[in-house]
């Protein structure tokens, strides 16, 4: 059985932060044409292409669509609201025929059977899923549902990364506590998550949105970087800005 070793905290991989020229090929493949391809209910339902896929998923109302509205930036590609609940089906976006964002219904609003039986058999049998992000809010933290996720993910041995978000509605002082407390409990057993944490949130007006020392447009790149990469597009880190240029 896959999974069973429990690592602590300590021993958990360090993060490879990305390359300038990494970052500038991400950004560079985000700048593609994005368009809405389908919305499904069943996997079976799905694309039938071989296009790597990432898919987004988290609590009713985290800021999945909004992310990734960010991602490319779109305005309005993806629907978003204020009110939990609002994405019912498996959505899927292309950049450039390259990829597919797949974004998710929220758990915790509606029943987790409901949310379960679509999502879980997407995660589970999409061959084309190459990694999920699982999205927490910043300023609430991880929650039950949250956590069974990360323990079906880890049995399963599916890879996933977390993204924390609505980085901007809090202080740099309260972010850092919640990080610190969040990144605790979700590397004290997960074996299958990649170790940096994401961070993404929204530009207050009049104010620079920081991130831990980074923008907040600094961390939407290193989520970029961190989609290429997950679906098997490798940037040597010797490369060069001018290598990606030319
Ligand atoms: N301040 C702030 N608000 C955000 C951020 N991300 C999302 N929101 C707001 O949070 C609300 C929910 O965002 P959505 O992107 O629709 O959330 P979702 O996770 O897709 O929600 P469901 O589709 O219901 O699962 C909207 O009002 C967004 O404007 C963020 O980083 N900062
Ligand atoms: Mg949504």
């Amino acid at each position: 059985m896959l999974c069973t070793t429990v690592r602590s905290f300590s021993t958990f991989p360090k993060p490879t932060l990305p390359t300038p020229a990494q970052i500038l090929y991400a950004n560079k493949l985000f700048k593609q044409p994005a368009a809405f391809v389908k919305s499904i209910a069943h996997v079976e339902q799905a694309p039938k292409t071989i296009i790597p896929e990432v898919a987004f998923v988290g609590r009713s109302n985290v800021g999945k669509s909004t992310l990734i509205n960010k991602l490319l930036n779109r305005k309005g590609l993806v629907k978003t609201s204020s009110k939990p609940g609002h994405t019912r089906l498996i959505n899927f976006f292309s950049i450039g025929d390259q990829m597919h964002l797949v974004d998710m219904p929220g758990y915790g609003y509606r029943s987790r059977e409901e949310w379960g039986e679509s999502i879980m058999s997407y995660i589970t049998t999409r061959d084309q899923l190459k990694r999920t992000f699982v999205l927490i809010d910043s300023t609430v933290g991880i929650k039950p549902a949250d956590q069974q996720l990360f323990e079906y993910f880890d049995k399963l041995a599916l890879s996933y990364q977390v993204i924390l978000t609505k980085r901007d509605r809090i202080s740099a002082k309260q972010f850092q506590e919640n990080k610190e407390k969040i990144e605790a409990d979700v590397f004290k057993d997960a074996i299958c998550c990649y170790p940096q944490l994401l961070v993404s949130g929204q530009q207050r007006k009049g104010r620079k949105g920081v991130l831990q020392g980074t923008t907040i447009d600094e961390g939407i790149q290193d989520i970029r970087w961190a989609i290429v990469n997950a679906a098997g597009i490798y940037v040597p880190p010797q490369a060069t800005p001018a290598d990606i240029e030319n």
